[in-house]
């Protein structure tokens, strides 16, 4: 999934964090210049997999941020399962270690290609954009400094086989100039100046986080409790053609 020719508005990845598939319909056909949504763990737990049938009906990519953590064979079998639904992107925690990452990527190619699908790309979260430097020190007591850490996981997924990685622009570009060109950088914590941070923590614009490096932007809130979510998706595609 090269993004080099893409336009700014196909960067975007809206997540469908809402609680049922009729909101998420409703905001589907509200934004049909979207062309890349994320189902996430609220929509997936509550309504299962009907949501991506309608992605798919209206010619949508899909990333399906499951972010699977858990023993290798119980990841491989439910990177196997979402690989079956045909979807684009999938997540996996970096901390299942590089025997989970590399079985899921293994159980889902497999998969796949048995129903005649393309292979979902894995992306391993690194560290979450709602932690900071603090909380990872003082909760987590990990004793390395947080872009260290982060990037020690992108290194891992891509050593382990993985396709890219999810992490907050403010450790995108170091994450690119180690794992090179093709590792597929996905970042959210990504707010417009004119938007709340609300809970995310490590933070940047979205011109500021493509100028750093991210292929894709993973933007919520700023669009989906927006008003008018339309006017805030076309004023942060306006944001990026400028830039
Ligand atoms: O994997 C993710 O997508 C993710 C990783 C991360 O580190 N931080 C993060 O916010 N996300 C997701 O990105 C989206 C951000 O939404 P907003 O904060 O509303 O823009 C949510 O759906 C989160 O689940």
């Amino acid at each position: 999934m090269r993004s080099a020719n893409l336009a700014p508005a196909e960067r975007i990845i809206v997540p469908l964090d809402v609680p049922t598939v009729e909101a998420a319909v409703a905001l589907i056909d509200r934004l049909p210049q979207v062309t890349f949504w994320k189902v996430g763990l609220e929509l997936f737990v509550s309504s299962g997999a009907s949501v991506l049938q309608v992605l798919k009906q209206r010619h949508k990519r899909i990333f399906l941020d499951l972010k699977l953590h858990d023993i290798p064979n119980t990841v491989a079998g439910a990177a196997a399962a979402a690989a079956r639904y045909g979807v684009d992107l999938l997540t996996v925690h970096a901390t299942n270690g590089s025997a989970g990452l590399a079985t899921a990527q293994t159980a889902a190619t497999d998969a796949a290609t048995a129903a005649g699908l393309m292979p979902p790309q894995i992306i391993a979260v690194t560290v979450l954009t709602s932690i900071d430097a603090r909380t990872l020190a003082f909760e987590l007591k990990v004793p390395i400094e947080l872009p260290e850490y982060a990037l020690n996981l992108a290194m891992l997924a891509r050593d382990s086989g993985l396709a890219g990685a999810v992490c907050s622009p403010q450790e995108a570009s170091q994450l690119r100039d180690v794992c090179g060109r093709d590792f597929v950088l996905v970042c959210p914590g990504v707010r417009p100046s004119w938007a709340i941070k609300g809970d995310q923590k490590r933070v940047m614009t979205p011109a500021a986080a493509l100028a750093a490096g991210a292929d894709y932007l993973v933007i919520g809130r700023p669009i989906t409790a927006a008003a008018d979510p339309v006017a805030a998706f076309e004023r942060i595609c306006g944001e990026l053609e400028l830039s």
